[in-house]
């Protein structure tokens, strides 16, 4: 464990799919000993709990009252961040290609991000209160959702080296044809996405953190620079 720092620290972390957002704040979250929000794990789960109710994720007012209603709580010890909706764990279950293919449906349902903007506000203050500070991270968090963030991190990487990731991790490999199949997971999806979050440059303030040529260790100790020269920027 690196250091706790001595008042609640709100670290936001935002960038596109395969990035390593996820991977990467659970590593900083778990080395700084502070709380971990997943906030992608919140439009998923909204997604995975429409489809079982069978709601037509085109149908925005009914997919905005579902929001509204989901019975969500979420786990947030990086260790072991689990999401359970109506007393189901759902952690697995939202991974699945058929949530990351329809997510974006929910996720630019311009009232959805009202309700979970709301929600995550909330949950960021609580953590941080709880847990001696929080590392949050998803596609608005460093320009909507926590602007005043102490520490805010775009954490990118090229098209090649995140559809790469994906693949390995879905497919087991990088060979082209697994690369072409992560496609619609990475590119597409972020395409979507961003028609409704700033996420492939950063904002004024934001630092940036290409990760395309680190590997995994060094993007976290990237990251972890960041957070240990906060207060040194003028
Ligand atoms: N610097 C890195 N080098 C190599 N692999 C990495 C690196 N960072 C993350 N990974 C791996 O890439 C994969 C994708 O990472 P992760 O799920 O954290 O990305 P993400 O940005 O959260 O994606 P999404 O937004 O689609 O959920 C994981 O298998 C992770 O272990
Ligand atoms: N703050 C956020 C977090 C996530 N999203 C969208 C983008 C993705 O399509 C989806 C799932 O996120 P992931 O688990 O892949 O990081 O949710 C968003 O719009 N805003």
């Amino acid at each position: 464990m690196t250091t706790i720092p001595a008042e609640p620290l709100v670290i936001a972390i935002d960038g596109p799919s395969g990035s390593g957002k996820s991977s990467v704040s659970r590593a900083v979250a778990r080395s700084l000993g502070v709380g971990y929000l997943d906030t992608g794990a919140m439009y998923r789960a909204l997604t995975w709990w429409c489809l079982e109710r069978g709601i037509d994720l085109t149908d925005q007012d009914a997919v905005a009252r579902a929001s509204r209603e989901l019975p969500l709580e979420l786990g947030t010890d990086p260790a072991s961040p689990g999401v359970t909706v109506d007393g189901t764990a759902i952690d697995t279950a939202i991974r699945e290609s058929r949530i990351s293919e329809a997510v974006s449906h929910v996720a630019t349902n311009l009232q959805v991000r009202a309700d979970m903007q709301h929600r995550q506000r909330a949950l960021i203050a609580r953590i941080a209160l709880a847990q001696g500070g929080v590392v949050a991270e998803g596609r608005d968090i460093t320009t909507v959702v926590a602007p005043d963030a102490e520490v805010r991190v775009l954490l990118t990487a090229s098209e090649e080296a995140r559809l790469a990731r994906r693949s390995k991790e879905l497919h087991g490999d990088a060979g082209a044809a697994a690369v072409e199949a992560t496609r619609a997971q990475v590119v597409h999806r972020d395409a979507r996405d961003s028609t409704v979050s700033q996420f492939i440059v950063a904002a004024d303030g934001v630092t940036t953190v290409d990760t395309s040529d680190l590997d995994f260790e060094q993007s976290v100790e990237a990251v972890l620079a960041v957070v240990a020269a906060r207060g040194e920027r003028v």
